[in-house]
C-alpha cells in the first residue's frame, strides 16, 4: 500500500487496527490458538491447562516489573502523562489481584507454585520483556507491546465466554478473569493511548513499535504451544 493511503487509513482507525489487518494471520494464530479453542469447545487437555496455569504465574511475576517500567516511561516521556499513568496504574492494581488469584487457584489443580520451573518459551518471553524494560526503549514501543500482551489474553478468553461456547464450568472463572468487560475496557484504553503516541511517531519509531507487536504475537503463540507440550 502506498504511504499516503496508509496515512489516510491510520487517521481514520488508528495505527493498531491497520497493523492488526496487516498481520491478521499471526494475530488470529495468537488469539484463536488450539489451546483456547480447546477451552471454548470443552476438549482442552487438563494437563495442558495445568501447565499453562503454573507457567503463567511465573510469567505474570516477570510481567509486573515490565508494567512498572512502562509506568516510569509514561511519567518521563508522555505528553499526557497523568492520564496514561492512571490507566497503567489501574492495570498494575489488577495484577496484584491476579497474583493472589494464581495463589488461590493453583492448589485446586494440584499445582505447587514452588515446584514450577520456567520452560523455554516462557524464559524467552520473559527475556523479551526484560529487554523492553531498558531505558533505551521508547515509551511508544513499550506501550504498544503492553497493549498487545493484554489484548491477546482479552480476545482469547472472551472467545471462551461467547454464546455457544462449551467452556467447562471449572474453567469459566479463568476465562472471566481476562474475558470480562472491565478488562476489555482497560485494553481499549491502552489501545487509545498507544494509537495517540503512534500517530505522533517518526517512521523509525513506527518500525520499532510494529516489530515489538509482532514479537509479542510470536511469543504468545509460543506460550500457548508450550502449554500444549509443543515447544
Ligand atoms: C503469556 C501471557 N500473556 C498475557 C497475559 C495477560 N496479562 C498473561 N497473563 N500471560
Amino acid at each position: 500500500m502506498e504511504v499516503g493511503k496508509i496515512r489516510e487509513e491510520v487517521e481514520k482507525s488508528g495505527m493498531i487496527d491497520t497493523w492488526l489487518r496487516k498481520h491478521s494471520l499471526i494475530y488470529t494464530g495468537a488469539t484463536r490458538h488450539p489451546f483456547i479453542l480447546g477451552i471454548r469447545d470443552g476438549t482442552v487437555d487438563l494437563s495442558a491447562f495445568k501447565t499453562w496455569l503454573g507457567q503463567d504465574y511465573l510469567f505474570v511475576r516477570a510481567f509486573i516489573p515490565f508494567v512498572a517500567s512502562v509506568l516510569i516511561k509514561a511519567w518521563k516521556e508522555s505528553y499526557n502523562s497523568s492520564t496514561d499513568m492512571e490507566v497503567i496504574l489501574s492495570g498494575m492494581a489488577s495484577l496484584n489481584e491476579e497474583i493472589s488469584w494464581f495463589r488461590s487457584e493453583t492448589p485446586k489443580w494440584g499445582v505447587q507454585l514452588s515446584d514450577i520451573v520456567p520452560q523455554k518459551a516462557n524464559q524467552d518471553y520473559c527475556r523479551f520483556l526484560e529487554n523492553l524494560m531498558s531505558p533505551d526503549v521508547e515509551y511508544t514501543v513499550a506501550i504498544t507491546a503492553l497493549w498487545a500482551i493484554e489484548a491477546v489474553y482479552q480476545a482469547s478468553f472472551a472467545l471462551c465466554l461467547e454464546d455457544g461456547a462449551k467452556t467447562p464450568a471449572e474453567l469459566r472463572q479463568t476465562c472471566e478473569r481476562w474475558g470480562n468487560d472491565g478488562f476489555r475496557q482497560y485494553c481499549n484504553s491502552l489501545q487509545q493511548i498507544a494509537n495517540r503516541h503512534l500517530q505522533k511517531a517518526s517512521n523509525d519509531l513506527l518500525t520499532k513499535a510494529e516489530a515489538a507487536l509482532l514479537r509479542v504475537l510470536e511469543h504468545e503463540v509460543g506460550f500457548w504451544n508450550m502449554s500444549r507440550g509443543e515447544a
